[in-house]
């Protein structure tokens, strides 16, 4: 059975339709599938408005002619632009079975991009560049056929500086990783999914699902709910504000343990433990801990960090731990590691790692190897990586997001989810996002972070 968040490259993908040729399947029956599910959408958003369908020399092209005849068929007044002649055989048949004539420019209501897909080799010329932004610019919905043109599938870069922004993006068959990544996410407005029978690909990337998350048992009490550790340091606020978050992550227990001497404003419902470094985390009890919120980047912090790590108990790194982490205060570790770098963190992690790749998406998969690790990359486009297990990434959230603080709070709450379940790291980390998204809409717009954590306690209704 085909799943509906599996992603796939464009080589998968290739592979995946060649399996359906060797069978029953023709590229036009596939083409016609995916066009049939396309005007479906586009009839609908539509709804008896004119109809411009830009069509380009491949399949994606050939997917606009079966469109633009289903739509006529349905009384629709279509027009088709076609600046290049097809040249796969089933684009020819779609073009030749549309039989209408086609247009060089056209202005009005819908316009559907049907120029490029997953073949898009190279950048767009600047006579085709014009066109596209053109076309966009002369109607009022704007509609792209399983991707914008002009963006790389596998990557989501985009070829060319300036492409239009879409109203709703039809993936066809399965999601591109282009779908779910920066640049390209941003060009794509909603996003559907059109099924053509593509079975499930072993070791496909996916797209994180809504979970659902149990409350306590009946028997439940704080200590099997789960004991996190919050490691204080140089700048107190960060953990508390991280401790904060983990109580609404479900952890029964949450504390903060610190070495250092500074005042901490410590709400009354979060334990204090302050000890020598050395004392750090001397409770067989504890079931996770989270280090690098305000740590500091000093050799005191650096200290503390190994000794941390030494323990070998489920650990969350983030912020400042994070330019302090060297390969060798990972070894000998067997407990479970999550780190959770945002774009210059992880930079600076791959470094200290030797990690290098092509692209964002490669570098993460590779980081995760290196680290032996769960890396949490998080952003606009968070991707989630572990060895062994296929790539997730996770739907976008508030872009309100981006503010002080909530690396914090998503800190927190995934040591939190941590300690409730450490056999399980991929999912903490996954559900850490889901609860922290939901807060964000509960207390969006212009939220702070403090407010962001307290608005997790009814984010929890969205997963019960
Ligand atoms: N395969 C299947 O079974 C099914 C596929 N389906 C559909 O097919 C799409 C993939 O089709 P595709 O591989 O033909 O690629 P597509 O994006 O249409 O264009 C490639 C053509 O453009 C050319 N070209 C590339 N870049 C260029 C540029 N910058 N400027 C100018 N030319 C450029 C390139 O030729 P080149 O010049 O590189 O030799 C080639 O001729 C996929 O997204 C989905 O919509 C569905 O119908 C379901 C069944
Ligand atoms: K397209």
């Amino acid at each position: 059975m085909p799943r509906p968040d599996q992603i796939l490259t464009v080589a998968q993908m290739r592979a995946a339709e060649q399996a359906l040729i060797d069978g029953e399947e023709t590229v036009s029956s596939l083409m016609e599938r995916a066009g049939a599910g396309a005007a479906d959408y586009i009839w609908r958003l539509s709804a008896g408005r004119p109809v411009t369908v830009l069509c380009g020399p491949g399949n994606n092209g050939g997917d606009g002619y079966v469109i633009a005849r289903i739509l006529r068929e349905r009384g629709v007044a279509v027009q088709v632009v076609a600046p290049l002649e097809p040249r796969t055989a089933a684009a020819r048949a779609a073009r030749a079975s549309w039989g209408g004539e086609t247009v060089a420019h056209s202005a009005g209501e819908v316009f559907v991009d049907c120029l490029f897909g997953s073949g898009l080799a190279r950048s767009l010329d600047p006579a085709l560049e014009r066109l596209l932004n053109d076309l966009a610019g002369a109607h009022r919905l704007r509609i792209a056929v399983d991707l914008p043109s002009g963006v790389d599938a596998d990557s989501g870069a985009c070829l060319n500086a300036d492409l239009p922004v879409f109203d709703l993006t039809i993936a066809l068959g399965a999601w591109k990783p282009a779908h779910w990544q920066m640049p390209a996410m941003e060009l794509m407005g909603a996003r559907r999914l059109v099924d053509i029978g593509i079975a499930q690909v072993a070791d496909a990337m996916r797209v994180s699902t809504r979970p659902h998350l149990a409350g306590p048992p009946m028997g439940a009490h704080k200590y099997s709910r789960g004991l996190l550790s919050v490691v204080g340091g140089a700048m107190p606020g960060a953990a508390v504000l991280a401790a904060r978050a983990a109580q609404g992550g479900g952890a029964g227990y949450v504390r903060i343990e610190t070495s250092g001497r500074e005042g901490l404003p410590v709400p009354p419902d979060i334990v204090l433990r302050r000890v020598p470094t050395e004392e750090l985390l001397h409770d067989r009890w504890i079931d996770a801990v989270l280090i690098g919120p305000g740590l500091g980047r000093g050799s005191e912090a650096q200290a503390i960090l190994a000794a941390v790590l030494e323990r070998d108990i489920p650990t969350v790194c983030d912020a400042d731990a994070l330019h302090l982490l060297e390969p060798p205060m990972l070894q000998g570790r067997t407990a479970a590691l999550i780190v959770t770098p945002h774009e210059g963190e992880r930079e600076a992690l791959s470094e200290a790692f030797g990690v290098v790749g092509d692209a964002r998406i490669e570098e993460v998969v590779e980081l995760a190897e290196a680290l032996s690790a769960v890396v949490l990359a998080k952003g606009p486009d968070t991707l989630i990586a572990a060895p062994g297990t296929p790539l997730t990434f996770m739907p976008p959230a508030s872009s309100w997001l981006s503010t002080a603080g909530t690396g914090d709070v998503l800190a927190g709450l995934v040591a939190s989810r941590l300690a409730a379940s450490a056999d399980d790291p991929v999912r903490a980390a996954e559900e850490a996002c889901w609860l922290h998204a939901e807060a964000a809409r509960l207390a969006g717009p212009a939220f702070s972070a403090g407010l962001l954590a307290a608005h997790l306690p009814q984010a929890w209704r969205a997963f019960l």
